[in-house]
C-alpha cells in the first residue's frame, strides 16, 4: 500500500522487458548441461576485474539505482542433510534446482557484495563457477569476508546454476537455510581442504577464548559460531554457564532475543553469575516485548543487587512500556523527536493493540473487527514494523534498488528488496516468530510446511517476498513531517520507505474508509475517523483515489472494492462519468486567477454527474474542489460563503451535520451534531476553515466546536495532536 511502484515508469518497464527475454531464453536452456566450464585462473581473473569496475561504478556516483532480480520462485530445501546425495560442479544442469543433492565447495576469492554477496567457488574436482547469496546480514551486521571469505568452506543443498544476463551461469541461493557454513575441521570438509585440530584446540576453553576474542572485536556472530564449537566439548558446569551467558550476550547484540534467553535458561546457576544472568534475562524479555515479565527480573535485580543504580532507571523505561503496551499511553511529542533525530527511524516504544481483533470476513478472508464501540478520533493500534526498510531520501548518496519480478510482472521503487531480506533474516534468528508472518494473506503461493530441519529453521524467501508484496506499507518518516515539508499532499505521495506491520495487514480494503493510518518512524498508528459499533470491520484504502490507481491495485490483490462508492460508479453511465472527468480535469488545471464563481458552476455540473445523493454515496471527487473554494472566500474576506462551502464539501463526504449553519442574527450558537460521519481524507484542514470563519464572523461558540471536531480529524490522520496548536 502506498509503495512506489515502477511498473509505469518508462526506465523500468525496458529492464522489465529485457529481464523478461533473459528469463525466457534462460528457460530454454533448461535441463541443458552448460556448453562451456570456465578454467579457475579465467573464473578468478574475470571476477577480480568485474569486481573492481562495479566498485569503480559505485564510487564515482554512476549508480543511483541498484537493481534486484527475483528468480522464478522454488521452495528451499526440506530435507534432512543426510538424507541429500552429493553432487559434483560437472554434474548440474542449467535452470534446475537438483533437489535431493548438495554440493561442497570452497571459496577461492574474496566476496563482493552488491544487491546480493558474490564469490567464486570451486569443488573438490577444481571444477569453477560462481555463486552468488541473497538476503544475507548486511555488511555492518557480518562482514561478506568473515561469512565466505577467501577459503569458506559450504554445503549447498539444491544447488540452483542459473543462466546470468550477461549469458554466463552461476548458483543462486536465496533462501538462507540453503546453505551450511562448515568449520574447516568439520569432517563433513573434504579431506583435501580440512584442517585436523591439534589436540590443544579439541577442548571448550580453546573455543570459548576464541569466541570472547571474536566478542571483543565486535564479530558478534562469528563469537557464537565459537561458543557454540565450545560446547560441543563437554564443558564443566563452570564452563558451560560462562560460555551460555557470553553465547546469550554475542545473541542479545545480534537481536536473537529468544537464543539469548534459552541460553539463560539453561545455564547452571551459580552465585557468582546470578546478576549477569538475570541481567541478560532482562533484556532477551525486553527485545522479546514482554515488558511485564522483564520488570519482574528487573525488581529483582534491584531487591537482590541494590547497589545496581542503573537497574531502577532500567525499570521505569520498562514501566513506561507496559502503560503503552496496556493501555496505549503514549508520550506522542517524544515519539515525534525521537522519529525526527534517528537514523535508521526505529524508536523504542511498544506496541498498542487496541479494541479490535481478526475475524473472518466472508469473501474478503480474514479482517481486523472492533471488539467495542469506539468514538471518533479513538487509538485502536499502535504498531512497531515487524521489519522497516528506511530509505533516507534527504541522503542524496543513497542508491534506490529497483526490485524487479518479471515472473509476476512487478517493478517496485525502494525499500521492498531490503525489506526481504530483514523479514528472512529476522525470522531466521527468531523462528518462533514465524507463525505472525507466514500466516498473513499470501495469495496462491503454495508454501513449504517445514520450519525446521537439522535444527535449522526453514525460511521460504519467496513467502516472504509474497507476503511482503500483499502486505507492506510505503511510510513516510512521520506523516506529521510529510504534511508539513513543501510537495504534493499527503494523498498524492508514494514512499520508498516501507515496512511490515502484521496486525494492520488484517484491514481489508474500502473506499469508504472509517479509520486512518498515520506513521512514526517505524511505528503505525491507527485511528477510527467516525463513531463505530462494536463488532463492525475496520477499512481503509489500500491506494490513492483515481481510475488508474484502482485498476492497478484490483489486479495487484485480486478483488473489485465492492464499497457504495465503486458499485455506484458502476451503475453510472460512462458518460456521465466521461463528464465528471472531464469536469475534474478542467478544475485541475484551473490556476489561482479563475474567479471563484466559474469555479461554483463547474461544481453545480459535476453535482449533476452523481446519480444518489451524498449522504447516501460520498462524492470523493468533488470535496477538495468545495476546501479550496472555501479558502478562497475566506482569504477574500467572505466568512458567510466560506462556511456554506466547507459544509457542503463535509456534505460531499458523507457527513451529515446539524447546529453548524450560521446563526441568524440575535440568537444563540447551536451545538454542532454529527448525525452520521463520512469519509475523512483530512477534513481538519476544512474545519479549520469553518472555525476560522466563524470566528470572522463572531460565532465563537461554532468556532471552538469546528475546532474540537478539526483536532480530532488531525489526530486520526497524523496519528496524534500534541502537535495540533503549532500547525493550526
Ligand atoms: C492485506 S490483505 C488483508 C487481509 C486479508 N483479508 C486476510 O485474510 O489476511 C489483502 C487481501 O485481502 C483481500 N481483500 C482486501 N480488501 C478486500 C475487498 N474490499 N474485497 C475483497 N477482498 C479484499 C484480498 O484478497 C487482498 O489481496
Amino acid at each position: 500500500m502506498d509503495i512506489d511502484d515502477g511498473s509505469d515508469m518508462p526506465e523500468f518497464i525496458e529492464t522489465l522487458q529485457r529481464q523478461k527475454e533473459n528469463l525466457r531464453r534462460a528457460q530454454a536452456q533448461k535441463g541443458k548441461k552448460p556448453e562451456f566450464m570456465i578454467p579457475r585462473f579465467l573464473l578468478v581473473a574475470q571476477f577480480r576485474h568485474q569486481n573492481m569496475a562495479q566498485q569503480q561504478k559505485y564510487s564515482n556516483g554512476q549508480c543511483h539505482f541498484k537493481t534486484s532480480f527475483l528468480p522464478a520462485a522454488y521452495p528451499p530445501s526440506t530435507e534432512s542433510l543426510d538424507k541429500l546425495k552429493k553432487v559434483m560442479i560437472k554434474d548440474l544442469c542449467l535452470e534446475l534446482h537438483h533437489e535431493g543433492t548438495f554440493l561442497v565447495v570452497r571459496s577461492i576469492t574474496p566476496p563482493n557484495r552488491l544487491t546480493g554477496i558474490l564469490t567464486a567457488i570451486e569443488d573438490e574436482n577444481d571444477h569453477v563457477v560462481t555463486l552468488q547469496l541473497y538476503n544475507q546480514e548486511e555488511e555492518t551486521e557480518r562482514p561478506a569476508d568473515e561469512l565466505i571469505g577467501e577459503g569458506t568452506v559450504v554445503m549447498l543443498k539444491n544447488p540452483y546454476l542459473k543462466t546470468t544476463s550477461d549469458g554466463s551461469y552461476g548458483l543462486r541461493v536465496d533462501h538462507l537455510s540453503d546453505i551450511v557454513r562448515l568449520e574447516r575441521h568439520d569432517e563433513r570438509v573434504p579431506s583435501k581442504w580440512r584442517i585436523n585440530l591439534y589436540d590443544d584446540n579439541k577442548n571448550a576453553l580453546f573455543w570459548k577464548n576464541l569466541g570472547n576474542e571474536f566478542f571483543g572485536n565486535a564479530q558478534y556472530r562469528a563469537a557464537i559460531e565459537r561458543y557454540t564449537e565450545a560446547l560441543k566439548y563437554g564443558p564443566t558446569e563452570d564452563e558451560e554457564r560462562i560460555i551460555k551467558l557470553n553465547r546469550s550476550m554475542a545473541f542479545l547484540k545480534t537481536q536473537q532475543f529468544e537464543a539469548a534467553l534459552s541460553d539463560v535458561e539453561s545455564a547452571p546457576n551459580g552465585p557468582n553469575l546470578v546478576e549477569k544472568a538475570l541481567d541478560r534475562k532482562a533484556q532477551a524479555l525486553y527485545g522479546l516485548g514482554k515488558y511485564r515479565e522483564c520488570s519482574l527480573v528487573l525488581k529483582e535485580m534491584s531487591q537482590k543487587f541494590a547497589g545496581n543504580t542503573s537497574v531502577h532507571q532500567r525499570l521505569a523505561h520498562t514501566i513506561d512500556r507496559i502503560k503503552e503496551q496496556e493501555r496505549g499511553l503514549y508520550d506522542f511529542a517524544g515519539m515525534q523527536r525521537d522519529a525526527s533525530a534517528k537514523r535508521p527511524p526505529h524508536l523504542d516504544f511498544a506496541t498498542y493493540v487496541g479494541p479490535v481483533e481478526v475475524r473472518p470476513s466472508g469473501s474478503k478472508g480474514r479482517g481486523l473487527f472492533t471488539t467495542k464501540a469506539v468514538k471518533a478520533g479513538e487509538l485502536l493500534l499502535c504498531e512497531k514494523a515487524f521489519a522497516h526498510a528506511f530509505v533516507d531520501t534527504d541522503n542524496e548518496k543513497q542508491d534506490l534498488t529497483v526490485l524487479i519480478d518479471a515472473e509476476r510482472d512487478l517493478i517496485t521503487v525502494g525499500g521492498q528488496t531490503e525489506l526481504i531480506r530483514l523479514v528472512a533474516q529476522k525470522l531466521y534468528h527468531n523462528p518462533s516468530m514465524a507463525g505472525t508472518i507466514t500466516g498473513l494473506h499470501h495469495g496462491s503461493y503454495q508454501a513449504v510446511n517445514v520450519s525446521e530441519v537439522d535444527g535449522i529453521p526453514i525460511v521460504d524467501t519467496f513467502l516472504i517476498s509474497r507476503i511482503i508484496g500483499l502486505n507492506c506499507f510505503g511510510c513516510p518518516l512521520s506523516t506529521l513531517d510529510s504534511m508539513t515539508r513543501a510537495g504534493p499532499s499527503i494523498d498524492e505521495k508514494v514512499h520508498h520507505s516501507c515496512g511490515l506491520w502484521p496486525m494492520a495487514s488484517y484491514i481489508n480494503h474500502s473506499c469508504d474508509q472509517n479509520i486512518a493510518r498515520a506513521f512514526i518512524g517505524d511505528f503505525m498508528v491507527v485511528r477510527a475517523t467516525r463513531d463505530i459499533d462494536s463488532g463492525s470491520e475496520l477499512k481503509w484504502r489500500y491506494y490513492q483515489t483515481g481510475q488508474d490507481n484502482k485498476k492497478r491495485a484490483d489486479k495487484h490483490w485480486g478483488f473489485q472494492c465492492d464499497c457504495v462508492i465503486c458499485t455506484d460508479d458502476q451503475a453510472t453511465s460512462s458518460k456521465m462519468l466521461a463528464e465528471r472527468r472531464r469536469l475534474v480535469k478542467t478544475l485541475l488545471a484551473q490556476g489561482s486567477a479563475v474567479r471563484p464563481g466559474k469555479i461554483e458552476s463547474m461544481l453545480a455540473k459535476m453535482k449533476l454527474t452523481y446519480r444518489k445523493p451524498a449522504s447516501e454515496v460520498p462524492r470523493m471527487n468533488i470535496y477538495n474542489f468545495q476546501v479550496r473554494l472555501a479558502i478562497r472566500y475566506l482569504e477574500n474576506n467572505q466568512p458567510d460563503k466560506a462556511v456554506e462551502r466547507g459544509l457542503e464539501a463535509l456534505g460531499s463526504l458523507g457527513f451529515v451535520i446539524e447546529g453548524a449553519a450560521m446563526p441568524k442574527p440575535g440568537t444563540s450558537n447551536g451545538t454542532i451534531l454529527i448525525k452520521q460521519w463520512g469519509v475523512d481524507c483530512d477534513i481538519f484542514k476544512c474545519w479549520r476553515v469553518l472555525s476560522n470563519a466563524y470566528g470572522m464572523l463572531g460565532a465563537f461558540g461554532l468556532e471552538s466546536q469546528a475546532e474540537h471536531f478539526g483536532k480530532i480529524s488531525y489526530k486520526a490522520c497524523m496519528g496524534e495532536d500534541s502537535s495540533f496548536d503549532s500547525h493550526k
